[in-house]
């Protein structure tokens, strides 16, 4: 069988990714960038709550504690949901780290041992290639521990967007709580006017 990881990653020719002077420090804890995010937000009852911290160089760590409400099969994490909090963490490392709006354009994930409720998935991302807008970034995360075995292997193809994506594109009374609130959102992860 032939594996994601086999196939030549950048696909294409890239330059390597240059942390943004003022990304955020190694050791950061990184807030989440909307409250009503599925991945990150806080207001989500049964979302993921993901929770990210900056290192050195071009990388994040993120980490993932499933529970019964993320459930596929019977005591084990759904899927889709782990390939929601990959895209959520391979997101953190390219907003932050570069800090400009990107969206998720491809995203491959690699499912190697089932993860059971209870279980907290270590989620290390790192930016791998940049090539104009294009960004590619792969992450690896590790049951139980940072040493622990890799259960779920991803990558993806991110492409940076003007924020005129997200008002073009946004539904408008989701806008106009934000207008209203402006704490729903965390302004400090991109800069606005690059
Ligand atoms: C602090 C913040 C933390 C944020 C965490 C958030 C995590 C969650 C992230 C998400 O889930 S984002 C939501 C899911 N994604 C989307 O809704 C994106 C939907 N797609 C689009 O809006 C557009 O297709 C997209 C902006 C990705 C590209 O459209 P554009 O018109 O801006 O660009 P274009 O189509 O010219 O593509 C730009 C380049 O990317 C390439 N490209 C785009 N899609 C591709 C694809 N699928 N595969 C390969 N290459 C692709 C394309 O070939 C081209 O390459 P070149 O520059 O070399 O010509």
């Amino acid at each position: 069988m032939t594996r994601t990881t086999e196939q030549p990653w950048p696909p294409l020719p890239t330059e390597a990714p240059e942390r943004h002077a003022d990304a955020p420090a190694a050791g950061t804890d990184l807030p989440s960038h909307y409250a009503h995010c599925f991945g990150c937000g806080e207001r989500i009852e049964q979302g993921l709550h993901l929770r990210t911290t900056a290192c050195e160089g071009v990388a994040i760590r993120s980490t993932f504690t499933v529970t019964a409400a993320h459930q596929g099969a019977p005591g084990l994490a759904h899927g889709g949901l782990l390939a929601c909090a990959f895209d959520e963490a391979l997101g953190a490392a390219v907003a932050n780290l570069l800090r400009r709006p990107a969206v998720t354009a491809k995203l491959e994930t690699e499912f190697v041992r089932p993860v059971p409720v209870g279980t907290t998935l270590h989620i290390d991302a790192h930016l791998d290639g940049v090539a104009g807008r294009k960004v590619y970034v792969s992450a690896e995360g590790r049951l139980g521990g940072e040493d622990g075995d890799v259960a779920v292997r991803a990558r993806a193809l991110f492409v940076q967007v003007k924020l005129t994506h997200f008002l073009e594109h946004g539904r408008p009374e989701d806008l106009r709580k934000i207008a209203a609130d402006p704490s729903l959102l965390n302004r400090r992860a991109v800069e606005l006017n690059p």
